[in-house]
């Protein structure tokens, strides 16, 4: 109980450390004044010793001067073009992509034909060929661009991932993974409820537990077997195309059959309580493992394992907020990864540490490659075939030429 207060402290009031003078800090911009880039960039970036957080563009100057002022950014852009200003603007070297999800193609694009590098937002863009140009594009020009799946560079989720590779558990036979949020904080008029800017259940919330099956399994789907959108309120889902929640069941190679779950505005049930789905459980022919909160495992998580000899079941749990508790066995274990973290870093700090690794040309703990951003775009959009509401609208962005 004593370290869930301290570590709840320590995430509330974070370590503000200086900027480096060995290494030259890096100058990020964000476009738009959203709700997530306090938490996903500004918060982590004070502990960060090579991040400056210099620029903020949003659509309208008195609330981009508000949001500055709160967060202590220098430089403000506000008004109709300011988002194209930061990008124009040659002292911004990193831009931060918290647009919604339809904008997310556009503005990358625009970012990375800027010769910035780009930490976006997920999911990726609205379509696979989105991803794919995006990425395209980031090569050609030698820029980073990273999908911020930021859970994945928690030591919690590569704990489990690196049991399950251990062989310990035996093959995987099934994955059930869920993210599921109460009724209430996401509004009817939310960007996450607006088909033409890219929302949806599986979307938002969904694309965690697709991307976090995939990683588990080490492979993509083969086919979706099911998939059944719920839609918001009593709207016919077929015209507003918008799954408050969806349930989906995937094949995947090697007869592994997963079930994933996403909502959006879970109806409130207090007998039994159930305000919150946050889990992936994975069973395997020698035991089984769950991971209780794995997108915000900062906060409080359970790795709960079971393993069966015989008739004996054994269970034991596992809490890894920080490397040096993950005992990682699988290829990360040079002493720096060892002693990475704090039990107080946020997923989103794990992540800013490996982007900042890799702009500055060193070897970040993990990585999101492009293959993995893509083929996740990929199983959403074969979802959403399944459910009958097909792909999220394409950008109306033409890219320019090189
Ligand atoms: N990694 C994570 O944990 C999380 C990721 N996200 C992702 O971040 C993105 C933003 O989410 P969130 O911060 O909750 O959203 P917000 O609605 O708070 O922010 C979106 C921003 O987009 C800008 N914007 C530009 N055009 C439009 C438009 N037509 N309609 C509405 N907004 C517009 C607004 O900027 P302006 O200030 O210029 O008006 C606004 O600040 C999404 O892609 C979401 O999936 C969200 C939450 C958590
Ligand atoms: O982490 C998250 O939690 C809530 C969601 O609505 C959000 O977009 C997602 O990224």
């Amino acid at each position: 109980m004593s370290s869930f207060v301290r570590r709840i402290y320590r995430v509330l009031l974070p370590q503000i450390v200086p900027k480096s003078f060995d290494s030259q800090p890096m100058k990020f911009g964000i476009l738009g004044a959203a709700n997530i880039a306090p938490n996903a960039l500004i918060t982590p970036a004070k502990s960060h010793p090579e991040v400056v957080v210099y620029a903020v563009a949003a659509r309208d100057l008195k609330k981009a001067k508000d949001f500055a002022k709160k967060h202590g950014i220098p430089k403000v852009y506000g008004g109709n073009t300011s988002y194209q200003q930061l990008l124009d603007d040659p002292e911004v070297e990193v831009v931060y992509n918290p647009l919604p999800n339809g904008l997310h193609f556009e503005w990358t694009m625009k970012a990375l034909y800027a010769g910035k590098h780009v930490l976006c937002e997920k999911p990726l863009a609205n379509t696979a060929e989105e991803g794919r140009l995006m990425f395209d594009l980031a090569e050609k020009k030698g820029l980073v661009l990273l999908k911020a799946f930021h859970y994945r560079f928690h030591p919690a989720v590569q704990r489990v991932k690196a049991l399950l590779d251990s062989g310990e558990l035996g093959k995987i036979k099934s994955v059930d993974a869920k993210m599921a949020i109460p009724a209430g904080p996401v509004r009817d008029d939310n960007i996450r409820f607006r088909y033409d800017l890219g929302g949806g259940a599986l979307m938002d919330v969904g694309c965690y537990p697709i991307n976090c099956i995939r990683y588990l399994t080490s492979s993509n789907p083969t086919s979706v077997v099911s998939a059944t959108p719920v839609p918001l309120k009593s709207a016919n889902i077929q015209e507003t195309k918008i799954d408050r929640a969806i349930n989906a069941t995937l094949a995947f190679p090697n007869d592994i059959l997963a079930t994933l779950e996403g909502d959006l505005a879970m109806p409130w049930k207090f007998f039994p309580p159930k305000l919150f789905k946050l889990w992936v459980e994975v069973k395997c022919e020698g035991g089984d493992v769950t991971l209780i909160n794995f997108v915000l495992p900062t906060f409080w998580h359970s790795i709960n394992v079971s393993t069966k000899a015989g008739s004996t079941t054994t269970t034991r749990t596992e809490k890894v907020y920080k490397f040096a508790d993950a005992h990682l066995e699988h290829g990360a274990g040079d002493s720096k990864t060892l002693d990475l973290g704090q039990d107080w870093w946020l997923t989103y700090r794990y992540q800013l540490e490996a982007f900042v690794d890799k702009l500055k040309g060193r070897t970040p703990q993990t990585w999101i490659t492009r293959e993995d951003s893509v083929a996740n775009m990929e199983t959403i959009e074969m979802i959403y075939e399944k459910a009958g509401i097909g792909s999220r609208p394409k950008s109306t962005y033409e890219p320019l030429a090189l």
